[in-house]
């Protein structure tokens, strides 16, 4: 199973974020556990101290690596990969997520204030990890993005018959519209082929919608999945040729 744990000074934030929905159930069936620690713990001064001002100056205060260093010592052993969440890291994608979800044991330190010491980057941090190009308050929320992404493709996490596979991204293309009763609504009727009950022309229609609407929305992605799919293509037929 595999195991999260979360280093933020607002630990019910995470707490909070994986008590519900798809998630919550994760971690109620014990498919994934999240756990939040708060670098507070650490501290042993009165006002337990957790940041101080930066070395030549600038705006913003900067997270004390001690208190740190000992949460992140408490949780880690040796399968840990520890994630620290900035904007200088890899842009989460649902390849990385997928990749993330094969992991045994995760670490995510959440920055706050202007950032962490860099020393504690340099001793323990495996790889910095983005969800955009933007600055956040605190690292947690795209702690909880990841967290979130990466659920999906742990086996159970979503109902049978569903699965992260078939998301829009992981197969490379956006998702078909979809509909629920009743069949007409605000004067628009939901499509005739879905009511129909034919499974595989509906199958079909929600391909052929599915392209038509990234060829619209994210031409990009569209070329993307083009040449993937070419490179398939051209791979099978070589196969085929060579097989005696
Ligand atoms: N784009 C991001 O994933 C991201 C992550 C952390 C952050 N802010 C944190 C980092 C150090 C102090 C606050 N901002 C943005």
């Amino acid at each position: 199973m595999l195991k999260v744990d979360v280093i933020t000074l607002f630990p019910e934030m995470i707490e909070g974020a994986v008590s519900h929905g798809v998630l919550g159930q994760a971690v109620k069936s014990d498919l994934l556990s999240v756990k939040a620690h708060t670098p507070r713990e650490f501290t042993e001064d009165k006002h337990r101290t957790v940041d101080d001002r930066p070395f030549g100056g600038g705006d913003g205060m900067i997270m004390l690596a001690e208190p740190l260093k000992k949460t992140i010592e408490k949780v880690q052993h040796n399968t840990s990969k520890v994630v620290y969440l900035s904007p200088q890291g890899r842009t989460l994608n649902a390849a990385i997520a997928k990749e993330f979800s094969k992991e045994e044991h995760l670490i995510f330190i959440c920055g706050r204030y202007g950032g962490i010491d860099q020393r504690i980057i340099n001793e323990y941090v495996d790889e910095e990890l983005s969800i955009g190009d933007y600055v956040l308050s605190g690292g947690e929320l795209g702690a909880l993005v990841i967290i979130d992404a990466l659920a999906r493709f742990i086996p159970g996490v979503l109902g049978h018959g569903e699965s992260a596979e078939k998301d829009s991204f992981s197969d490379g293309l956006l998702e078909q519209p979809n509909f629920t009763r009743p069949r007409e609504f605000l004067g628009q009727d939901v499509p005739e082929v879905l009511v129909g009950g034919n499974h595989k022309v509906i199958g079909e229609w929600k391909d052929k919608v599915s392209a038509l609407v990234t060829l619209k929305k994210r031409p990009d992605l569209f070329r993307e999945y083009i040449k993937v799919e070419t490179e398939k293509y051209n791979s099978l037929k070589k196969k085929k040729t060579a097989a005696p």
